[in-house]
C-alpha cells in the first residue's frame, strides 16, 4: 500500500503485465497500419509514458506528436475539456491514432474525435492503456485497449492524483 497526499492506493497492475500488454498492442497496431504512415497524437499529460513505451514496440513507420487537454479535477471528471496546447501538423487526409492513458467517461475522447473529424482526417482510431467501460458516458469507443478496468480511480505509469504519482512503475488503485 502507498499513500499519495491524503489517499491510500494498492498495487493493481504490475510493471511486467503492463510491458507485456504494450508489446501486444504494438504488434496489433503495426499490423493495422502497415505501410500507412499514421500520425500518432499523444494526449498529454498522462499518456507520455504509455506513448514512449508503445512507439518503441511499433515496427512500421509512424509520426508522433503531442496535444494537451485536461478535464479532470482531482478525482472526478469536470465534464468539460480544456484545450491547452494545439497541434501544428496538418492532419487533413491523414490517418490519426489518438494515444490515451485512460478512457473514463469518454468526454475527452469524444471532444478529440469531433475536433479531428472537423479537420478532414482520413481516419481516426484510438489506443488507450486503460478503459473503464462502466464509467463511459459517451458513444466513442477506443479501438485498441490495454486493460479494461472497474470504475475505480487509478494512479501510476503516467496517471496522477493531484499531480503526484505519475512516476510510479506500476498502476495502483484507490483503496
Ligand atoms: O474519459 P474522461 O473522463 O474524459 O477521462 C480521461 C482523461 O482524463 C485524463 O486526463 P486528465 O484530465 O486527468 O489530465 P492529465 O492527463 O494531464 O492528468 C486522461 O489522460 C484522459 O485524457
Ligand atoms: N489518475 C487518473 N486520472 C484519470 N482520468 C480519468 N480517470 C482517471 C483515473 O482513474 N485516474
Amino acid at each position: 500500500m502507498i499513500k499519495i497526499i491524503d489517499k491510500d492506493f494498492t498495487p493493481y497492475i504490475s510493471a511486467e503485465e503492463i510491458s507485456k500488454r504494450i508489446n501486444e498492442l504494438g504488434a496489433e497496431i503495426s499490423k493495422v497500419y502497415e505501410g500507412e504512415k499514421p500520425l500518432l497524437v499523444s494526449v498529454l499529460n498522462g499518456s507520455f509514458i504509455f506513448t514512449a513505451d508503445l512507439i518503441r514496440t511499433i515496427d512500421t513507420p509512424i509520426e508522433v506528436t503531442f496535444i494537451r487537454v485536461a478535464s479532470y479535477d482531482a478525482l472526478k471528471s469536470s465534464g468539460k475539456v480544456r484545450e491547452i496546447l494545439g497541434l501544428k501538423e496538418n492532419v487533413f487526409g491523414r490517418d490519426i491514432l489518438i494515444l490515451e492513458d485512460i478512457v473514463d467517461t469518454g468526454t475527452t475522447l469524444e471532444h478529440l474525435m469531433e475536433a479531428f473529424q472537423d479537420l478532414g482526417t482520413k481516419s481516426i482510431k484510438v489506443a488507450t492503456l486503460l478503459h473503464k467501460p462502466e464509467a463511459q458516458e459517451k458513444a466513442s469507443k477506443p479501438d485498441f485497449v490495454g486493460f479494461e478496468i472497474p470504475n475505480k480511480f487509478v494512479v501510476g505509469f503516467g496517471l496522477d492524483y493531484e499531480g503526484f504519482g505519475r512516476e510510479l512503475k506500476e498502476i495502483y488503485q484507490l483503496v
